[in-house]
């Protein structure tokens, strides 16, 4: 390497050591050599040994800032230089580049990002080269036991048809990422996928969900409102809980499916709509069409190819792959230094009950990039999680938010008072033979708070 080459990797300042440790992380995974700073000052000590190919920084540090480094390095010609900054106000991101910056990362940043800004920054410094680094996709089924190797086949066989799918498994098996996979396969797939859980909608607004309303329709409907079908046009509309649709609603939605058109409530104008229908269902649906509960024709209509997720625990093989995975993408996401399971931990994982299967299994590895003490997680680690666990009712509670908030829900904190009130009001009546003002007392609130409460929840329920 020629003597003006010799430039030693990239160096990253910044005082956060959660936000170093992964980006240093992954540009190493890139086949870069990386050194780390959590100052200026220590960075402007190495400059007199070595000089970096590419430096990082963050902007605002205890000691001197990034701007002021970034004008010292540029008096060196020393650079490029890209900084990173969580303030992404014009000023800021101005300032940056006045000063010479080649690149503006603002934070939080997906790695991706970062990887390909450092590969434009470089793609000027001889010998210097990103190794294309793939991240898994953000959706990715991750999978390797011949149970996920068959649903990998059967997702390729029918994606290109137009043919609807319904997914069955238990809570947390992947049902809403066998639909995105079907999805993204698919000739639809740059049209949009659009989610729909049944179970979490009120009956009475579910009709208006699906199909829209018009201005007037309903008290409350001040203007027209697109429903998932519209909203799904050319693309993939994902019925999720199918098994739980009121029966009144079941007949609506095999209307629409059989004609392909549709009315707004309220609406006079017929819409056609070309939707693919994924629905999923924990239950068992002929086990509800023979009880009454749901329309054999409706089934006929949906599940024309049914792939079945089995249970994580019938796929244990998967384990430790899948829980790899979440740990590494839960430090990433929640700006941490990065963890490993020790082989004993992984084996103590993969030997688990997952009641609520690969859910289960993400949340205990998001706990784990959390708690865990040090960079290897040990059996003991995994002990003190489902102590917390079992105690910790806002493990559910954060599950629920987690996935309202995937589905872009509307109006998740009035959702979650609501249910927070009737769950304690439930119990208390329950625990006090009904009656109101022992319940009152229990919970530490006034009768009339109760007697409010008691008087909202119902006639939400109407
Ligand atoms: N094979 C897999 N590979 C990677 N991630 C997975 C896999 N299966 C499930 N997950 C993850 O587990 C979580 C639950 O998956 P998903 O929401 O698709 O389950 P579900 O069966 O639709 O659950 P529910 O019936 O409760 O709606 C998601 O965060 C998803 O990304």
């Amino acid at each position: 390497m020629a003597k003006s080459d010799d430039r030693s990797g990239i160096w990253i300042v910044d005082d956060d050591r959660g936000v170093r440790f992964v980006l240093a992380e992954a540009l190493r995974d890139a086949g870069l050599e990386v050194r780390e700073f959590e100052d200026a000052a220590g960075m402007r000590k190495a400059l007199g040994e070595a000089t970096p190919a590419l430096v990082i920084t963050d902007v605002r540090m205890p000691g001197e800032g990034g701007l002021a480094l970034l004008d010292a390095l540029r008096a060196q010609s020393i650079g490029p230089v890209i900084v990173m900054s969580a303030y992404t106000d014009v000023a800021t991101t101005a300032a940056a580049y006045r000063a010479g910056a080649v690149d503006y990362l603002a934070k939080p940043f997906d790695l991706d990002q970062a990887l390909a800004a450092v590969q434009r920054a470089l793609a000027d410094v001889p010998h210097m080269e990103v190794a294309p680094v793939t991240a898994v996709p953000a959706h990715a089924l991750l999978g390797e036991s011949p149970a996920m190797r068959e649903v990998f086949r059967l997702i390729g066989r029918v994606a290109a048809s137009d043919l609807n799918v319904l997914v069955t498994g238990e809570t947390g098996t992947g049902k809403e990422l066998v639909a995105r996979a079907l999805h993204e396969e698919s000739a639809r797939h740059s049209k949009p996928f659009v989610a729909l859980n049944t179970a979490a909608i009120p009956s009475e607004l579910l009709e208006s969900e699906l199909f829209g309303h018009e201005a007037g329709a309903f008290t409350g409907a001040t203007r027209r409102v697109a429903g998932r079908f519209e909203q799904a046009e050319g693309g993939t509309l994902f019925l999720d809980e199918i098994g739980d649709m009121p029966l009144i609603l079941q007949t609506r939605l095999l209307r629409v499916l059989a004609g392909g058109e549709f009315y707004r409530v309220g609406g006079r104008e017929l819409i056609r709509c070309n939707v693919r229908i994924v629905a999923a269902t924990h239950q068992d649906l002929d086990a509800r069409v023979a009880a009454g509960q749901f329309r054999a024709d409706l089934k006929h209509r949906l599940d024309v190819v049914r792939i079945e997720l089995p249970p994580l625990r019938q796929r244990r093989s998967d384990i430790p792959l899948l829980a790899q995975h979440f740990l590494a993408t839960a430090a990433r996401e929640l700006k941490l230094a990065p963890k490993r399971f020790s082989k004993a931990a992984l084996k103590a994982v993969a030997q688990r009950e997952f009641p609520g299967n690969v859910r289960e299994l993400e949340n205990l590895c998001r706990r784990m990039a959390v708690i865990a003490a040090g960079t290897e997680i040990l059996p003991a680690d995994l002990g003190k999680s489902t102590d917390m666990q079992r105690g910790d009712w806002t493990d559910g509670l954060r599950d629920w938010a987690e996935r309202a908030l995937e589905r872009g829900q509307a109006d998740i904190h009035t959702r979650a008072r609501e249910a927070l009130d009737r769950v304690l009001m439930e119990a208390a009546l329950a625990a006090n033979e009904g009656h109101r003002q022992h319940a009152a007392t229990a919970l530490g609130v006034g009768r009339n708070t109760l007697t409010r409460k008691l008087g909202a929840s119902r006639e939400r329920r109407k």
